[in-house]
C-alpha cells in the first residue's frame, strides 16, 4: 500500500511519532529526511510547531521545526506509519486515542524496553493494518524539553509481528534513516535478548545504586545466573528459541559497553518516576505463571523495585 502511495503521488510517507521524549525526538531528526514526520503528544489540545535541536554524536548541533499533533487530531487519519516511542507502561494509553482515527492501511511500530503491550494491541487492529516491534540500543537524553543529545549509536532492530507487513519501500527508507539498524525475520528472539539485558542490569543497578559496569563483579554473579536461567526456561516454554550462550555473552558485552552508565531504572527510581519493571522482570514472572514455572528471583526483584516506587 505504501509503495503505491509513493509511486502514485511521489510524496514522502507520513509518519507520526507518538511520544516527544528522548527517543521520539532523536528519531524525528533521523527520519525527517525520508518521511513527512510529525510528533503526537498528549500535552497539547491543538496542533502546534516546536523548534527542536539535536546534538549529534560528533557534537554538531542541528535545528528543525516539527509539527506536534494532539492525540485525537483529524490529521491522524492521514498517517501511513505510527512509531510509538513511549515507556512500556504508557503504550496502551498513548495508542488508545489514535486507534479510532488511523486509516485502514496504517502500520504501527512499537519501540520500547520490556515486553508485553503488543499482546493487547494485536486484537484491536483492523484486518488491513499491521504491527511491527522494535528495540533500540541508541542512547538519547534531554537537558531541556526540546534539545536532545544523541549519546550512543547502538543497534536498532525491527521485525513484523501481526497483520499486513510494512512495505519493502517503507522498510528501506526506515533503515536508510536510522544508523546501525536492521529488519529481522523474527523479532521476538531479538526482544527476548534485549529483555535479558534489561532484566539483569536494570533492577540490580537500581537496588544497589551502582553503575552498569559493577554488575560484572563476582558478588552479583549468582543473581545474574539465576535471572537468566529463569528467563531461558520461560522463553523455552513460550516457544522462543534463544541461543543461551550468545544471550549471556551479549548481556556481559552490554555491561562492559555501558560500564559507566546509570541504567534508566536507577534514574527512574532516583527521580521518583514509575519504572518499567512490570514489563521487564514482571513480564518474565507473568509468562512463567502461565506455564506454572517458578521464578523466585525475577519475582523478588520485581517486588523490591515496585516497593521502592510505592
Ligand atoms: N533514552 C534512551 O537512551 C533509551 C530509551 N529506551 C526505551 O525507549 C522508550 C522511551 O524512552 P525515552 O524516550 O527515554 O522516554 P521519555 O520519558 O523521554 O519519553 C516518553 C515520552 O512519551 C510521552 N508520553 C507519555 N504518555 C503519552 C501519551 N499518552 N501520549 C503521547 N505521548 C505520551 C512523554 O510525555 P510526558 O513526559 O510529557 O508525559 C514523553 O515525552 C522506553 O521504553 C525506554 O526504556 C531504549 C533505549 C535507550
Ligand atoms: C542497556 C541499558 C541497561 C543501558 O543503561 C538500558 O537499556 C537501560 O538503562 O534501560
Amino acid at each position: 500500500m505504501l509503495d503505491k502511495v509513493e509511486q502514485v503521488t511521489g510524496r514522502k510517507p507520513k509518519l507520526g511519532i507518538v511520544g516527544a521524549g528522548n527517543i521520539g525526538q532523536l528519531l524525528a531528526f533521523q527520519l525527517a529526511e525520508k518521511f513527512d514526520v510529525c510528533l503526537i503528544s498528549h500535552r497539547y489540545s491543538a496542533p502546534t510547531e516546536k523548534q527542536m535541536s539535536l546534538t549529534s554524536l560528533s557534537q554538531d548541533i542541528s535545528e528543525q521545526t516539527f509539527k506536534i499533533l494532539p492525540s485525537n487530531h483529524a490529521a491522524i487519519s492521514e498517517l501511513d506509519i505510527v512509531l510509538v516511542c513511549v515507556k512500556a507502561y504508557q503504550v496502551i494509553e498513548a495508542i488508545e486515542p489514535l486507534l479510532l482515527h488511523l486509516p485502514s492501511h496504517a502500520h504501527l511500530i512499537l519501540m520500547h524496553n520490556g515486553m508485553g503491550p503488543y499482546l493487547s494491541i494485536v486484537p484491536r487492529l483492523k484486518v488491513t493494518q499491521g504491527l511491527s516491534l522494535a528495540t533500540t540500543s541508541q542512547g538519547a537524553y534531554r537537558d531541556n524539553q526540546w534539545h536532545v543529545t544523541h549519546s550512543g549509536n547502538g543497534l536498532t532492530q525491527f521485525g513484523h509481528i501481526d497483520g499486513t507487513p510494512l512495505s519493502p519501500q517503507a522498510k528501506h527508507l526506515m533503515l536508510q534513516s536510522i544508523p546501525n539498524s536492521e529488519w529481522v525475520s523474527e523479532i521476538l528472539p531479538a526482544l527476548w535478548q534485549k529483555l535479558a539485558i534489561n532484566a539483569v542490569i536494570n533492577p540490580l543497578t537500581a537496588l544497589h545504586q551502582c553503575l552498569n559496569g559493577d554488575i560484572a563483579l563476582p558478588k552479583f554473579q549468582p543473581t545474574v545466573q539465576a535471572i537468566l536461567t529463569e528467563l531461558f526456561d520461560v522463553a523455552k516454554a513460550e516457544g522462543i528459541t534463544l541461543d543461551q550462550t550468545e544471550t549471556e555473552r551479549r548481556v556481559f558485552e552490554v555491561i562492559k559497553l555501558t560500564a559507566s552508565n546509570r541504567s534508566s531504572m536507577q534514574q527512574d527510581v532516583n527521580s521518583g518516576r514509575q519504572t518499567e519493571i512490570e514489563y521487564i522482570n514482571g513480564f518474565i514472572e507473568k509468562q512463567a505463571k502461565k506455564h506454572s514455572i517458578d521464578c523466585p528471583v525475577n519475582h523478588s526483584l520485581c517486588a523490591e523495585i515496585t516497593a521502592l516506587h510505592q
